[in-house]
């Protein structure tokens, strides 16, 4: 499949998308930017602005993400056209953990296409969120978060979709404590036998056979959440490589040397250019019992022995919580 296509397919796509149910069963009048107040800057990713909006029609708050796309670029890129049919779809089966989105309307300007997303705002990513607190988490708010994470994973996975992408600023978190996965540019649908190899997942969250190259499927997203519990506990990136082949020694130095039956056989480094290293345990001061158990089980190196988002529901680390009390902030 070509990995662009051009304005016209696209208007014809996203045009004042209304993904929201309208309660006289007609479609609304087009949205366009002069219903929004723009308010602060929220983020900045690779491919778009985030904004905090205020929608002049209902007086609500969302967040607009804007995507720039110049007519030199050849047509829009795959990410975003992925982006927009994944929480479309999403959007219309609803999920409390994944990321609403409201609307989809572009403008064209001297030659540039901005897409603007009109998305549910949150309050925080998880990276802001766990740099702004003071000391470390309870137990119980650190169960809270993964419990809603995982949530999220098994909604998607039940529907072939793979995150690709999941790291602490894809995940957002609000006051009330509730979840919401974000930042669907890099998700793809997958059935069971399909094989992907392009390179996907940000370096210190990316599983070892998204780096080896090999056969890849949902496991991936249970590996960035296996670096991602333990990041919430110890406040720490687990593995925090700076290059891809530093990523890889970064893993074995910490999990050890896998068997020859758990190296992938399509990899592309034979296992024999590792030392034998010796396996550490995972366990610190803040990291321990049931949450040291999860952990470990996501970041099982064979894909086929890590735990699945369906059974993590089930393990008694995530077992169900009293009411929480929002967070101050
Ligand atoms: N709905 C939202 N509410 C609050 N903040 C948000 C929202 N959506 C995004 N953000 C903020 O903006 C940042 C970038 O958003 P997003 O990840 O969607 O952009 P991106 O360009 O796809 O990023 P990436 O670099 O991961 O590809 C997030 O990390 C988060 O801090
Ligand atoms: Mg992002």
């Amino acid at each position: 499949m070509s990995e662009n296509k051009s304005h016209d397919n696209i208007e014809n796509m996203m045009n004042n998308l209304h993904c929201g149910r309208n309660p006289q069963n007609r479609p609304p009048p087009p949205l366009s930017m002069k219903d929004f107040l723009m308010k602060q800057a929220l983020g900045k990713g690779a491919y778009g602005n985030v904004y905090r909006v205020q929608n002049i029609r209902d007086g609500k708050d969302y967040a607009l993400k804007q995507i720039s796309i110049h007519a030199g670029q050849n047509g829009v890129p795959q990410s975003v056209l992925r982006e927009i049919s994944t929480m479309k779809q999403l959007s219309r089966k609803g999920h409390p953990n994944i990321l609403n989105l409201h609307s989809v309307f572009h403008q064209t300007s001297q030659g540039i296409l901005t897409v603007n997303m009109i998305l549910e705002r949150c309050d925080w990513d998880l990276h802001t969120f766990l740099k702004g607190i003071p000391s470390g988490l309870p137990d119980k708010q650190c169960r809270h978060l993964t419990i809603q994470i995982v949530r999220a994973l098994d909604f998607l996975h039940s529907h072939g979709i793979i995150h690709r992408d999941l790291k602490p600023q894809n995940i957002l978190v609000n006051r009330d404590q509730t979840v919401k996965l974000a930042d669907f540019g890099l998700s793809k649908e997958y059935s069971n036998t399909t094989a992907f190899t392009t390179l996907v997942v940000t370096l210190w969250y990316r599983s070892p056979e998204v780096i080896l190259q090999s056969f890849y499927n949902s496991a991936i997203d249970m590996w960035a959440l296996g670096c991602i519990v333990s990041e919430i506990y110890n406040r720490d990136p687990l593995f925090p490589g700076q290059d891809e082949a530093q990523q890889l020694t970064c893993i074995l130095r910490k999990l050890g040397l896998p068997s020859i039956k758990d190296w992938p056989r399509e990899s592309v480094i034979v296992r024999s250019s590792f030392p034998e290293f010796t396996p550490q345990s995972l366990q610190t001061r803040c990291l321990a019992g049931d949450a040291l158990n999860f952990v470990e089980q996501c970041l099982r190196f064979d894909p086929k022995r890590r735990i699945s988002a369906r059974v993590a529901l089930t393990h008694p680390y995530l077992k169900p919580l009293g009411v929480m009390q929002p967070v101050n902030g």
